[in-house]
């Protein structure tokens, strides 16, 4: 039996990680990824597992991540672990970035692409609120939100409620999974 990978992706502030932890809520059933993150544990935004340069670095060497990928600059990671929860037949869901996903999807070509989308307005609303960046690195993520969805991406529409948006991604999973 094998499981069903979903990338969550669209721009920075869109609402990822606030759907992904509402997912997490309402579905305990599903692996939602803990990510490995070159970023301070106290960043704010999700709770990622901080790592030096140097730990991320040694973790890649030693074969511990599935993928990884560079943005913003940061490195990310997802930990092989997820293998063995697709192998016992999960649904593994991790926060992902459109530039990384032809890379991705070579390696897991079952992969689900769910993208979130809102406004431009609200994206920098949302960034602003969220208080994580300064000004200069909100600018260069409300540039990098015109990077074009990814072919085949299913859109969730995250400009009302998260609530809203959750319905629309668990409606999508409970199809994908029928279809399986
Ligand atoms: N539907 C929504 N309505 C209002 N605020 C939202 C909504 N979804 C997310 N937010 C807020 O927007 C900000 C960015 O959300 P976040 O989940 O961190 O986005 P991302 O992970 O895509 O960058 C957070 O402060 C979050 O609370
Ligand atoms: O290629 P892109 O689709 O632009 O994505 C680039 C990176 O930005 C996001 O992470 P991050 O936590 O740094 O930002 P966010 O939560 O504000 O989106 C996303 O999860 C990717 O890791």
């Amino acid at each position: 039996m094998s499981g069903l990978l979903i990338a969550v992706v669209g721009p920075s502030g869109v609402g990822k990680d606030t759907l992904l932890d509402a997912l997490a809520r309402a579905r305990p059933d599903i692996k939602v990824v803990q990510r490995i993150i070159t970023r301070a544990a106290d960043a704010g935004g999700e709770a990622h597992l901080a790592h030096s340069e140097a730990e991320f670095e040694a973790q890649r060497a030693a074969g511990h991540y599935a993928f990884h990928w560079q943005a913003h600059g940061a490195r990310y990671a997802i930990p092989a672990s997820i293998d063995a929860d697709l192998a016992q037949g999960h649904v593994v869901v991790f926060n992902g970035s459109r530039k990384a996903l032809p890379d991705i999807q070579k390696a897991y070509p079952g992969l689900l692409v769910l993208m979130v989308t809102a406004a431009p307005e609200v994206l920098a609303q949302r960034l602003q609120a969220r208080g994580r960046e300064t000004d200069k690195e909100i600018g260069a993520r409300l540039k990098r939100a015109e990077l074009a969805a990814p072919a085949g991406a299913i859109m969730i529409r995250n400009d009302t409620t998260p609530d809203a948006a959750l319905a629309q991604m668990l409606a999508v999973i409970t199809r994908a999974t029928a279809r399986a």
